[in-house]
């Protein structure tokens, strides 16, 4: 007697995860292993990527991109292969989980590529929490989060969200617990910079003028006191980032950015991660969008956001 065949089920679930400014960046030497220790305050913002995840009868790992993306995909040079940040997370839970399927990720970009924000690091993050759903993997979020730092510094944030002090490479994360917000709007580059190229343009700059540096131990108190009680202005002190000269160095015109925005309200401005989007700080919500709005008259790409906001999330989970 022939059994019938059982209907294969796609299910598609839906992640949600941000993109990120370092509030603080103090970058140590190199070490042997290529990486630089550093000692950072990440801020989520309210800028996310998403990825859906949907269980494919083929099997293997497909990407896509989403045309509901709101960046210009004709103008971003993102692969689709196996070195796509998404597709190596979908890799890595395959590995580790019993009931691993095919899947095709469909990823909707917002977050600008190669801007500094992780971008690619929140698609990663939403693969690894999409794909444990999808798989019943059942895997904790410490586990989860062991995996996020196989694939870079910025992954185990993503996941997280909100307000951490990022120590080691950036990996090993305290959340902050600083709930209340700020505002900020983002001046995004129609170029990208190559992470490492800063980090290297930043070990020779300091080589250049005979600089040793230190290693990083913590972060500033102050910055945290001024993120747990929203305030912008004690925050604008004191924003610091060791590579913004370095990305200056390899893209002058943010000089100009930062300039234009500080002309036009900001209270304070800074070069974002590796760059080159700039987070300029506003005093509220309504000056924010208000400098954002002043920003794209002088012809910039200028978007408010806040911060912080949660983590990779889970928004749908569908039976096709
Ligand atoms: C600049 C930041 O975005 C600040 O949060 C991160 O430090 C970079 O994080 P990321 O893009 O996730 O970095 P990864 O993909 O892990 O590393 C890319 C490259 O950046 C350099 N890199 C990254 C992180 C770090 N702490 N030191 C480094 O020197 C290394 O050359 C590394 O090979
Ligand atoms: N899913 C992805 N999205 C964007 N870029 C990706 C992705 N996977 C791989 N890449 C490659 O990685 C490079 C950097 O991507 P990403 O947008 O994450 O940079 P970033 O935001 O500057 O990162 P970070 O702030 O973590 O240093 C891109 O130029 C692209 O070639």
């Amino acid at each position: 007697m022939n059994t019938p065949a059982v209907r294969f089920a796609a299910r598609t679930v839906r992640v949600k995860a941000p993109g990120k400014i370092n509030v603080s960046l103090d970058v140590g030497p190199l070490r042997p292993d290529g990486y630089h220790s550093v000692a950072s305050v990440y801020l989520a913002v309210s800028l996310y990527e998403e990825v859906a995840a949907t269980s494919t009868e083929t099997p293997g790992i497909t990407v896509s991109l989403s045309p509901g993306s709101t960046l210009d995909l004709d103008a971003v040079d993102i692969p689709l292969d196996a070195s796509n940040l998404a597709y190596r997370a979908a890799a890595i839970m395959a590995d580790v989980s019993e009931h691993a399927t095919g899947v095709h990720l469909e990823i909707t970009k917002r977050v600008p590529v190669a801007g500094g924000m992780g971008g690619g690091s929140a698609d990663a993050a939403a693969t690894l929490l999409a794909c444990d759903a999808l798989w019943n993997s059942g895997l904790s979020r410490e586990e989860l989060a062991h995996l996020a730092a196989e694939l870079g510094a910025d992954v185990p944030f993503s996941l997280l969200g909100g307000t951490a002090v990022g120590l080691g490479v950036g990996d090993q994360l305290s959340p902050a617990l600083a709930k209340a917000k700020t505002h900020w709007v983002l001046v995004t580059a129609d170029f990208g910079l190559p992470t490492p190229e800063v980090f290297r343009t930043l070990d020779r700059l300091r080589e250049a003028e005979g600089v040793d540096a230190d290693e990083p131990t913590g972060v500033d108190p102050h910055i945290l006191a001024a993120l747990r009680g929203g305030d912008a202005d004690a925050l604008s002190r004191i924003l610091v980032n060791d590579l913004q000269r370095a990305s200056i160095e390899l893209a002058p015109s943010l000089r100009d950015t930062l300039g234009i925005g500080e002309s036009h309200g900001a209270i304070a401005g800074i070069v974002s991660g590796s760059g080159p989007t700039v987070a300029l700080l506003a005093d509220d919500s309504v000056a924010a969008e208000a400098l954002a709005e002043d920003l794209q008259h002088q012809g910039l790409s200028a978007l408010a956001v806040h911060g912080p906001v949660p983590g990779a999330r889970i928004i749908s989970d569908t039976l096709l």
